[in-house]
């Protein structure tokens, strides 16, 4: 009654409502149908997952998705997930079909290399669709099939056996970022941000560096080099070329919500009776990828005609050689697996391409740029490391992985990094498979959409600590662990890296990890040494984190001077020459 008396009035100010027979149809008939309908919906929808009711979670994730799609359109879906593991405990019940699962015990279950929980419809809503059609990569099919496909024809290009053959590449992107920093951000009398009386000046204020947006576009450049020989060009122009950095993060944006809800998105965003009626447009990922293969078979051809007419006696000339057909980049190893497997579908070579760039460049920005926010903030430690790095080899190239890799407070700044802020912000959903599954002592029937998020499980205290929620990278380290000690701490330090899930776990595991690391352990280094970082602001105010399943920041924006020297244990400054 109080609803047909609201709706009424409401219905009494708009123009239409002239017409009369509206008012007396919608709110005596038409509303409360409708209210009656989602009644049932919700009844029927919850009934359907009965055998999830002893579950505990939000009243209303028990009935629909819309909190946990709520969740993520307020960015912070990471935080509330925190929050509802601390209050319910281990189980969440996230939706009517979903459980949030956090003990780190679990990930074998979940993330398993034999019982394969496949990955849920999550994924299906992350699949580019390229001219209307879904272009699936390594990452985002859930067909188990298709996956091997894709996956083991590859896999041991990723190989930590291959890795140091890409390393050449790396230097070179990292030497170039450096002279760009240059360029733009060092004044060569190293009174950036000071005028003659000492007080911070008006003239170089502009002078500033978004050191996130470059740390981006660096790890742009490097994918762009390992995968197609040559940087996108993001580091020389300065800036987003071909709009590729705002493309994926809009694609984001506006994927992630309905991933909590993948029926609307096969509904709408993918539904093909609609898409008849849209604009239908290459995604710019996989047309940029689809370019440069392209422009690589053209080079190979070319230099294959070239050889053939006998131009250079038959021999293909060296650069386009390096370039075409010989060269140790990513694509000229894709392409040999293409000619070695005749079973291989043709997109292959795109969805290889596609996923290096799409999963490799936001990740490793993101990894970055939370190490260098954090050493800022924590200067106690960007002293710990920088004194760590006097003990390098004297190079004038970025320091070796092989150096760089075995610096103990580097790699714990690195891990403790990925464990506080994991680049991925949801949970990485999975289903349960015909059988069943036990979980943290639970009964879940098939079919239940499992998952676990790496910002809950890095949160558990009884592996990390009570501490887990701090930056702490010593929390790695064995400082002062004596004797029998070292036993105890070796066994809880495999038990922190066994529930660490930055790169995800089981078949599935990133296959991206060591070129991941190969980035970040050479970069980190070569750039403290090169210059003196530090916050454009005190405490960087303009620092934002937003979750659209990728966990964005922006606003790092720092001061940069060259560095001429590195300070020492003793307490002395080395010489930067000596490092
Ligand atoms: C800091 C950097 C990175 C992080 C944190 C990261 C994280 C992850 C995570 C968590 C997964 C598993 C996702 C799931 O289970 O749903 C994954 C998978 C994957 N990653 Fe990465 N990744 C990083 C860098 C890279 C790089 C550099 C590449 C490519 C060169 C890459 C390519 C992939 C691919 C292809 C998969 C899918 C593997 C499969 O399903 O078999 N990632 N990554």
């Amino acid at each position: 009654m109080a609803i047909t008396t609201l709706t009424s009035s409401i219905l009494a100010l708009l123009p239409f409502t002239s017409t009369p027979i509206l008012p007396t149809i919608l709110p005596t008939i038409l509303l409360p149908t409708i209210l009656l309908l989602t009644l049932a919906f919700l009844a029927w929808n919850t009934s359907s997952y009965l055998s999830l009711s002893h579950i505990p979670g939000p009243f209303l994730c028990h009935l629909t998705n819309l909190p946990r799609t709520r969740w993520v359109l307020s960015n912070t879906a990471h935080a509330t997930h925190i929050r509802l593991h601390e209050t319910y405990g281990p189980l969440v019940r996230f939706g009517p079909n979903m459980v949030s699962v956090s003990d780190p015990r679990e990930i074998a279950t979940l993330y398993s290399f034999t019982k394969t929980f496949r990955k849920s419809d999550f994924y299906r809503v992350l699949v580019f669709y390229s001219r209307g059609k879904p272009a699936p990569t390594i990452f985002g099919t859930q067909d188990e099939g298709l996956h091997r496909l894709l996956r083991r024809p590859i896999v041991g290009v990723y190989g930590m056996s291959n890795l140091l053959t890409f390393e050449p590449l790396v230097d070179r992107t990292i030497e170039y970022l450096v002279g760009r920093l240059e360029e733009e951000f060092v004044d060569e009398n190293n009174e950036f941000g000071q005028d003659e009386a000492g007080k911070e000046s008006k003239m170089q204020e502009g002078r500033a560096c978004d050191l996130g947006q470059w740390l981006q576009m660096f790890a742009f450049d490097v994918m762009g080099e390992l995968t197609f020989l040559r940087r996108l060009g993001f580091l020389e122009s300065g800036a987003d070329v071909e709009g590729i950095m705002g493309a994926l993060w809009a694609y984001f944006w506006k994927a992630a919500p309905l991933t909590q809800i993948p029926w609307v998105d096969r509904l709408w965003a993918k539904n093909p009776v609609l898409q008849r009626f849209q604009r239908v447009r290459m995604n710019p990922i996989v047309g940029f990828g689809l370019a440069r293969i392209a422009e690589r078979r053209a080079v190979v051809a070319a230099a294959k005609a070239k050889a053939k007419a006998g131009d250079d006696g038959g021999v293909v000339d060296a650069k386009e050689e390096n370039e075409g057909t010989k060269s140790r980049d990513f694509l000229s190893r894709f392409i040999e697996a293409m000619e070695k497997d005749g079973s291989l579908p043709p997109w292959a070579l795109s969805a290889w391409t596609t996923s290096n760039i799409a999963a490799g460049s936001d990740t490793t920005a993101i990894l970055l740029r939370t190490i260098f926010h954090r050493l800022l903030s924590h200067p106690s430690d960007l002293s710990r490391l920088l004194v760590e790095l006097t003990t390098l080899p004297k190079t004038d190239k970025p320091a070796s992985f092989k150096d760089t890799r075995t610096l103990p407070f580097l790699d714990a700044v690195i891990k403790e990094a990925g464990r506080l802020h994991p680049p991925f912000g949801l949970p990485l959903e999975r289903v349960v498979p015909d059988e069943g599954a036990t979980i943290c002592g639970f009964r879940l029937k098939a079919g239940t959409v499992v998952g676990m998020s790496a910002w809950v499980v890095h949160r558990d205290k009884e592996t990390f600590g009570e501490d887990a929620g701090e930056w702490r990278p010593e929390r790695w380290l064995q400082d002062g662990v004596k004797g029998e000690g070292r036993e105890e701490w070796e066994a809880r330090r495999k038990k922190m890296e066994a529930a660490l899930l930055t790169f995800g776990a089981g078949h599935r595991v990133c296959i991206g990890k060591n070129i991941s690391y190969l980035e970040v352990y050479k970069v980190v280094p070569e750039l403290l040494r090169r210059f003196e970082i530090s916050f454009a602001e005190t405490g960087c105010p303009g620092w934002k984190v937003e979750n659209r399943w990728f966990v964005n920041q922006t606003g790092l924006v720092v001061k940069l001077k060259k560095r001429e020297a590195l300070p020492s244990n003793d307490g002395s400054v080395k010489g930067i020459a000596s490092i």
